[in-house]
């Protein structure tokens, strides 16, 4: 699954292949926290490398006090002599503490700083390309895989940093021990590499085991919710499923009990080994050691600091080992929000050369030569419309399920982009217009509305977030939707939360629903309103009190409408027919009805509906081919 990208790359790839990369996932966190905070980047970068340079410094601080301490004479004499190094050794550990200090408010700083850059990143992409992008297949999973890559900048610019301080770390004791003798880096290799290919090795088997699980991971996060959600509970319950579930809960833990189990020996065994090795090599340096004290090649001072230096190598290269997966992992997932904005970006709206000007009040829409392909699609959603609607106008598409009417509606309200053909808004395309001008001119009530997770006064407020939002205007656009007293009825009113999942939340039914979106297009006032069938799931009180609302327009705005339910369509100044994409009739419904054609046919069918029915239905004749033998 996607989440686990990071994970299975690290599982998969060789320790080789991993340290190929790092390069340049540090240099991508280094960019991003560059692009976040330029100054306290500046200070970690700074305090990393006098860290540094401070540990390799200390070092030698002891050495020198070391051979102070083991030289001839009085032991008052040595102490003394010993000071100036004791003050120094003094000087550099508090200066490397304080640089640690500096180092972590810093990162601290950074941390929101980060996550801000590159979240906002992401969501200046993703409330900006086209409506179309949502139609590729891969945008939706690859804007997820995003959205966890946002997750990942963080750790990253984190796990990079200390993995820098960690390998500055055991530079500087590289550097100390070659300054005191060149053979001691030998030792330091010998005596640290064995615990530090364990470390990268049980990491390298825990991404396997975990990988691994992945199937059961999704099983019991399905049972989870299945035993814990609103949504299954009355089925558990009249199913009585509750045992059903649990045993399957126990059957997946008991395997991922036994994994972890395994994983947790494999784990301890590589350690162990690691550590054994380590130590018989830890154990071979110090024989080397007492080998050249006797042989009087290094000074026991020189042997006394290498000791410590391997102490203090072996510290930063467990960080450096813990460091080299979590950037690696985090680094992965991070790619996936580099990749999704860089593919996002063919979906962005080209930018202007020139700043466009913005449309007057609306005097007429034009739809010229009118295409639209959708992807994967042998045939046209629209096809070759041209229409025209008057400011004033209430006009009607009709027609069957998957004719185009939505298409159709989205393009005039620039939503779409055709493939062929033009939508002149006041004689010029909307394309030579400021768009973002055009659309706040335009209010569309989707069929596919959105619940917001707000309160009923917000959730009217939003289709108007340009202007103030008066309660007196949003209560005046809910009294034309039907919605006013159904509102009022709520606990609490115009304020309650349409959100179960918060305390005091409240849902509606699809009715109340689409009430609040129909007062949510009347809240703007538009030039153009176009209404997708508002009145689907509307009682027929509700349903006559909208249609009201939208004669009411009629003269004064324009209002494009589109529903199946024709009675409510009779006096529209202009019916639009549509047939697979195609218009194929338009005229007023008198015209219409007189023609004969397909809209008379679908009225006269739904008008049917309404006249009395026969009390008994005459039987079904039996299918010749499914009769009896
Ligand atoms: N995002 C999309 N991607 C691919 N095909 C689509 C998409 N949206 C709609 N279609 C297809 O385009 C055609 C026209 O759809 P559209 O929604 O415009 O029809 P409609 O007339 O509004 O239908 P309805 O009366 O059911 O609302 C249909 O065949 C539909 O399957």
């Amino acid at each position: 699954m996607w989440w686990e990208t990071g994970v299975r790359a690290r599982a998969e790839a060789g320790l080789f292949a991993v340290f190929a990369e790092l390069p340049r996932l540090v240099a991508q966190a280094v960019a991003i926290s560059w692009r976040a905070d330029r100054l306290r980047t500046s200070v970690v970068a700074a305090a990393t490398i006098g860290a540094g340079a401070m540990a390799a410094g200390g070092l030698l601080a002891t050495q020198r006090v070391l051979v102070e301490l083991f030289a001839g004479g009085p032991t008052g004499e040595k102490v003394l002599a010993a000071l100036p190094a004791l003050a120094v050794l003094a000087a550099v550990t508090g200066v490397r503490a304080g640089l640690g200090i500096a180092t972590g408010y810093a990162v601290n700083g950074l941390t929101p700083r980060v996550d801000r850059e590159v979240e906002r990143g992401l969501f200046e992409v993703t409330t900006a390309v086209r409506l179309d992008a949502f139609d590729a297949d891969a945008f939706a999973d690859d804007m997820e895989r995003a959205t966890r890559g946002t997750d990942s900048a963080i750790s990253l610019v984190q796990s990079s940093m200390n993995l820098i301080a960690g390998l500055v770390g055991v530079l500087a004791v590289a550097v100390a021990v070659v300054v005191i003798h060149p053979l001691l880096l030998l030792a330091l290799l010998v005596a640290t590499l064995p615990n530090a290919w364990a470390a990268l090795r049980a990491g390298h088997l825990r991404y396997g085991t975990y990988i691994a699980g992945s199937v059961r991971r999704r099983r019991l996060w399905i049972l989870h919710r299945l035993m814990a959600e609103r949504a299954s509970a009355p089925e558990l319950r009249s199913y009585g499923l509750r045992r059903f579930l649990l045993d399957q809960y126990d059957r997946v833990m008991d395997t991922e009990t036994g994994i972890q189990l395994a994983l947790a020996r494999r784990v301890t065994t590589t350690t162990a080994v690691g550590a054994l090795v380590g130590g018989l090599a830890t154990a071979v340096v110090y024989v080397l050691l007492g080998l050249l004290l006797i042989d009087g090649q290094i000074p026991l001072a020189a042997a006394a600091t290498c000791v410590i230096a391997v102490q203090a190598a072996q510290r930063s290269l467990s960080t450096v080992t813990f460091q080299v997966d979590r950037v690696y992992t985090e680094g992965q997932h991070f790619s996936d929000y580099t990749g999704f904005m860089a593919r996002a970006a063919a979906y962005l709206p080209d930018p202007a050369d020139t700043p466009r000007p913005a449309p007057g009040p609306l005097r007429e829409v034009a739809v010229q030569g009118v295409t639209l392909h959708y992807p994967d699609r042998d045939t046209p959603a629209v096809d070759d419309v041209t229409l025209i609607v008057r400011a004033g106008q209430t006009v009607a598409f009709v027609g069957e399920n998957g004719s185009g009417k939505t298409t159709l509606a989205a393009m005039i309200a620039t939503l779409r982009t055709p493939t062929h053909g033009t939508v002149e808004w006041n004689g010029r395309p909307v394309t030579e217009w400021d768009l973002a001008q055009v659309r706040t001119r335009i209010a569309v009530v989707t069929q596919e509305y959105h619940k917001w997770p707000f309160t009923a006064a917000t959730n009217i407020a939003v289709g108007d977030v340009e202007r103030e939002a008066r309660q007196d205007r949003i209560e005046s656009a809910a009294a034309r939707a039907a919605a006013h007293e159904m509102i009022k009825d709520l606990p609490y009113g115009y304020e309650t939360l349409l959100d179960r999942t918060f305390a005091k939340g409240q849902d509606l039914s699809g009715g109340q629903w689409q009430r609040i979106t129909a007062a949510r297009g009347f809240l703007r006032d538009a030039d153009l309103l176009i209404m997708d069938e508002p009145s689907s799931a509307l009682d027929p009180r509700a349903e006559d009190a909208l249609f009201q609302a939208i004669r009411d327009r009629h003269g004064r705005a324009t209002t494009i409408l589109i529903t199946h339910r024709l009675a409510n369509v009779r006096h529209a100044d202009r019916i639009f027919v549509l047939h697979e994409g195609a218009l194929v009739e338009s005229g007023t419904h008198d015209e219409l009805i007189a023609a004969d054609g397909r809209y008379a046919d679908l009225f006269a069918l739904q008008a049917a509906g309404y006249d009395a029915a026969p009390a008994v239905r005459p039987p079904v004749p039996a299918q010749p081919d499914r009769a009896a033998p």
